[in-house]
């Protein structure tokens, strides 16, 4: 089964401790949170602050996407925050591998995303020590944009070598993914789903992350 990961960004923040409420009744398993900078990408949202409250309400695990430049100065903050895993992006690290061991060494899982012209090769020499690889299916920035379908050729490409090298380490998929290309997207060897306005602006949220936790691929993370 799908790890489902609904996208807080897509929230109403006028009632966000009702949104994180609703999520954590329903089949969600984790909650994706989008950090912004306005530099590395062209859009702000939240910092540690508001990080530190959702982990608090939330019941499920917190994922944070770390949309920013230089990540070490912030992955003390964000673990302490209550962050369970900390995405950092490949295009925004000078040192992958030594903020790798700082995510870890504060407690964390370590996450490495890349953008949509990233090659997937690039995380060869870092694939055995990461949990997560977040493979960005927009360029990051905002919500509601279109799935991007070379997305699916990375994603075929870096599953193989997971599985080649039998390695335990998750395939992330991220931005304009919802009911109508989920499957696809897992048939293609993803594991988890961010889904943000799919689910947060559909008329029933917890009933479609209840459809988007049905779906099979072939899904073969050992949780
Ligand atoms: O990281 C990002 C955007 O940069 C995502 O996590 C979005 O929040 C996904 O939103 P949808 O495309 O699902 O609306
Ligand atoms: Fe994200």
């Amino acid at each position: 089964m799908p790890v489902i990961a609904p996208s807080i960004l897509a929230a109403d923040f006028g009632k966000l401790k009702e949104e994180i409420e609703m999520i954590n009744e329903s089949e969600a398993d984790w909650l994706h949170v989008d950090v912004m900078d306005g530099v590395f990408v062209p859009n702000i949202s939240f910092g540690q602050p508001v990080v530190s409250r959702i982990a608090e309400l939330s019941k499920k695990f917190v994922d944070v996407h770390l949309m920013i430049t230089d990540p070490d100065r912030y992955i003390k903050d964000f673990a302490k925050a209550g962050a369970n895993n900390i995405s950092v992006h490949i295009e925004a690290c000078d040192h992958l591998h030594r903020t790798i061991q700082l995510i870890k060494e504060n407690g964390a899982e370590a996450g490495v995303a890349l953008n949509p012209h990233t090659n997937v090769d690039l995380l060869h020499d870092v694939l055995a020590d990461i949990d997560l690889v977040l493979i960005m299916s927009v360029n990051p920035g905002f919500g509601g944009q279109k799935f991007i379908d070379n997305t699916l050729n990375k994603i075929r490409k870096i599953k193989q070598e997971i599985t080649a090298r039998n390695l335990n380490t998750k395939i992330e998929i991220d931005g304009g993914v919802g009911l109508l290309n989920a499957e696809k997207i897992l048939q293609a060897g993803a594991d988890v789903l961010v889904a943000g306005s799919s689910v947060f602006k559909s008329e029933n949220p917890t009933e479609t992350i209840k459809k988007l936790k049905s779906l099979t691929g072939q899904n073969t993370f050992k949780a």
